[in-house]
């Protein structure tokens, strides 16, 4: 074995609870999803999983996520690095909004091609208010599920594979829609076929790496019976 990637989706946020389009919004987590949290890193320390690195994006859910993760499993010393590469899929004018109720605005097929299609654009936002997090202060105004992987990518290639191949162990904390498109990317799944993975609060998958780095199997970590 050279290294092992473990990807894990933040803990339920506010807008999961109330059922609301998110992505880039900063909303934090809820009672539920910092326990989701705790159990991972619980998990994670059963199993003596160590990480080298923590990778996770600049929205709160997931940067509480990743230090609760750590504190959990007696690591939270591990250097943690966030970018906007991990950010979630931006849902653009979409965000804020009811699913239920988007449903009935626009039709149940529209919404689920939005959610789950890898090309298809949600309705964008008219403009957006300048946040210094993001280069030149400006986020998208809306993305496919395509366009978060292209600014994904780069992220990939220039820190996490680099750190794998030198057989660093590594967490990424990210979003249903980016660890879809890191997964997508990782297991060569195809366009059509990625609308089917969906990847739950708190659930977290593991890969091995071997020396040829050749990849395993996706595998879910679970609590061993005792
Ligand atoms: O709202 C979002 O940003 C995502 C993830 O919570 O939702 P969905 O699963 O509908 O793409």
């Amino acid at each position: 074995m050279v290294a092992q990637l473990v990807l894990v989706r933040h803990g339920e946020s506010t807008a999961n609870r109330d059922n609301q389009f998110t992505g880039w919004t900063d909303v934090p987590l809820t009672a539920k999803g910092r326990a989701q949290a705790k159990k991972v890193g619980q998990l994670l320390a059963d199993k003596a999983m160590t990480f080298d690195d923590v990778h996770t994006s600049y929205l709160q859910r997931a940067i509480s996520t990743a230090n609760i993760i750590l504190y959990e499993s007696h690591q939270s010393w591990v250097p943690i690095h966030k970018t906007w590469r991990l950010n979630e899929r931006h849902y653009g004018a979409l965000r804020g909004l009811n699913k239920d109720a988007a449903r009935q605005k626009y039709g149940v097929s529209a919404v689920q091609l939005w959610r789950r299609s890898y090309t298809a654009v949600p309705p964008l936002l008219d403009r957006v208010t300048p946040d210094r997090r993001y280069p030149n202060q400006i986020e998208p105004l809306g993305e496919s599920l395509a366009m978060a992987s292209d600014r994904l990518l780069p992220y990939w290639h220039s820190t996490i594979e680099p750190a794998l191949r030198a057989g660093r162990h590594q967490l990424v904390v990210a979003h249903g829609s980016s660890l879809r498109a890191l997964i997508k990317y990782l297991e060569n799944i195809s366009d059509e076929a990625i609308d089917g993975l969906e990847v739950g609060n708190g659930e977290p998958i593991c890969y091995t790496f071997n020396e040829k780095f050749e990849i395993s199997p996706r595998q879910y970590l679970q609590a061993d019976v005792k």
